[in-house]
């Protein structure tokens, strides 16, 4: 249709209207007007009505907004706090939810670097968050169950103050830190905050830490205790050697579970325990854990754990180069944290360390001899604990030691779980003051007051040394390392001489002259083959069985 008929049939159609009585034209159009009115102010109404909406749904979120951080200001700012409003910097929000309080945020630069140097903290952050640490409690606003157990610390570790705010992101992180420096509540009060936080009671195990032994699982929950039963959270502990009846029942109700990693699979096995759910996973003496002997079992377990959205953690004092590449498989561009240059095997420098090289048949008789150096007059009560080798020497020696009369508590594989329990129980409560234990004792264990820890036979790695001279001297204590060298035990004694010399120790000329070759520690699976490796890749896909 061309231009011209289109201009056509609109002016016949005009003519058309135009053949309509006028009355009847004008009702029309009164009517149309009308509608037109009525529409427009229905369009109107509705428009205001809407707008109307829109603005006070913004105003309530900014309410909340303004509100959440009020509160937030209000938990963090102390009665001391000279921080004004109008001072305040913008608060970091991470992805878990956690925000830099406002006190921490007007901590001096100039005093975080200080920490930083004065502690020797490293931080390798893929994702370069740069969160500060809490240089004090007060920089973090905990549920008041938390608060309440972690009060009676003066502030958090080195290793918590760092941390925390990593794993309140939902990061996962490598925590490498000395001996005795607090690491059980550096990982267990993010995991306890976390479950909190999600209101989720009706998920089952959400939270599971495993340990390499028994005691050191029972220790571990002893501390999570304190929290989760505060926080109304339930908490259960699964290991070997005792009956597994109360441990199923148990599991049936527990949010949180420390396990020995043999007695869990037993409990996977069977169907008892569920792991689906799990979202917070720490693998406590991490090193120790991916070994071989465990590194299957911890395959095994992982695999039953959420593939995805899982937190994983692994806290240790040693973190050598041959175990970080399988670590890395199991984690998500973990944040690696060391405090105090752990780059190097190192030991914790409040322990005195005394290496002493003898005869091997010369041992028993010097043993003798050290106690009466660390039990007598003034020092008759303290605590000192002695480490052996095999199962087989700890029961020679335990028979030797009370046949010269000392009063002596055991634990070595040899004895029933109720045994070691019993051993482990009198010591800590000081109804002994000697233990003689082979390395199942040299990991983890918090026992108050050991003054001294003498080495009889030194251990099979110099990581292992470390860890056994750590039951003293924790929590900011003093304490004194002995160690009988032989021979028999050159091939490690470059290696020792350079965590002697770390930590600022006399080296002895006799061990000297076994030279300072260091052999590479081989990886019980890999040999000396291992690569020095890139902890922060991200993860690689593994198949479980
Ligand atoms: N903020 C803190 N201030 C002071 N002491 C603390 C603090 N947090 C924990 N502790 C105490 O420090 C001691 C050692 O803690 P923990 O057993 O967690 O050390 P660790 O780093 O795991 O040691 P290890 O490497 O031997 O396993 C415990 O008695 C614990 O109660």
């Amino acid at each position: 249709m061309s231009k011209g008929q289109v201009e056509d049939r609109k002016r016949k159609y005009d003519d058309v209207e135009t053949a309509i009585p006028n009355k009847l034209k004008k009702d029309k159009k009164d009517k149309k007007d009308k509608k037109d009115k009525k529409d427009k102010k229905r369009k109107k109404d509705k428009k205001e009505k809407k707008d109307k909406k829109e603005k006070k749904e913004k105003k309530d979120k900014s309410n909340k907004k303004s509100k959440d951080l009020d509160d937030l200001k209000a938990e963090n700012v102390d009665e001391q706090s000279s921080v004004t409003q109008s001072s305040v910097e913008a608060a970091p929000v991470q992805e878990n939810g956690y925000v830099q309080s406002e006190k921490l945020s007007h901590v001096s630069q100039s005093e975080v670097d200080e920490f930083y140097r004065e502690n020797e903290v490293s931080v390798e952050d893929p994702s370069k968050l740069s969160l500060r640490p809490l240089l004090s409690f007060s920089h973090i606003s905990l549920s008041p169950e938390i608060q309440d157990e972690i009060s009676k610390f003066p502030k958090p570790t080195p290793i918590q103050a760092v941390s925390w705010p990593y794993l309140l992101s939902g990061k996962d992180v490598v925590g490498v830190a000395e001996t005795g420096s607090g690491k059980t509540f550096a990982f267990g009060v993010p995991a306890i905050h976390n479950l909190m936080n999600a209101g989720s009671e009706k998920k089952g195990i959400q939270v599971l830490v495993i340990s390499p032994t028994r005691e050191l699982a029972s220790q571990i929950y002893d501390n999570l205790i304190l929290i989760t039963k505060k926080a109304g959270v339930h908490c259960c502990c699964v290991y070997g050697g005792v009956p597994k009846d109360e441990q199923r029942a148990q599991l049936k109700k527990a949010q949180v579970v420390v396990a020995t990693p043999g007695r869990l699979l037993d409990l996977i096995d069977e169907g008892s325990a569920r792991l689906s759910n799990v979202s917070y996973l720490v693998l406590d003496e991490a090193d120790r854990m991916l070994e071989k002997g465990f590194e299957e079992d911890i395959k095994r377990i992982i695999g039953s754990t959420k593939a995805t959205g899982r937190q994983t953690l692994m806290f240790t004092a040693t973190w050598p180069k041959e175990v970080r590449e399988l670590a890395s498989t199991f984690m998500n561009s973990p944040v690696k944290i060391s405090i105090g240059n752990r780059d190097e095997l190192s030991a914790n420098k409040r322990i005195t360390q005394i290496v002493e090289v003898v005869e091997p048949f010369k041992k028993e008789r010097k043993l003798l001899e050290l106690l009466k150096k660390y039990q007598s007059g003034a020092r008759k009560n303290e605590k000192v604990l002695i480490f052996a080798l095999y199962k087989k020497e700890a029961s020679r020696v335990e028979r030797n030691l009370q046949y010269n009369g000392y009063k002596v508590a055991a634990i070595h594989g040899d004895l029933s779980q109720q045994q070691r329990t019993q051993a482990l129980g009198e010591f800590k409560s000081g109804v002994s003051n000697l233990l003689l234990a082979t390395d199942v004792a040299a990991r983890g264990l918090d026992i108050p007051n050991v003054k001294t820890v003498i080495n009889l036979t030194f251990p099979l790695t110099v990581e292992d040394y470390v860890h056994r001279i750590g039951r003293t001297g924790r929590a900011g204590q003093t304490g004194t390392a002995h160690t009988l060298f032989t021979e028999q035990e050159k091939h490690l004694a470059g290696a020792l001489v350079n965590v002697l010399n770390g930590a600022g120790q006399p080296v002895p000329e006799e061990l000297k002259k076994f030279g300072t070759h260091t052999k590479k520690k081989e990886h019980s699976a890999y040999g000396a083959f291992y690569k020095d490796i890139d902890t922060t890749k991200k993860a690689k896909k593994i198949t479980f069985d």
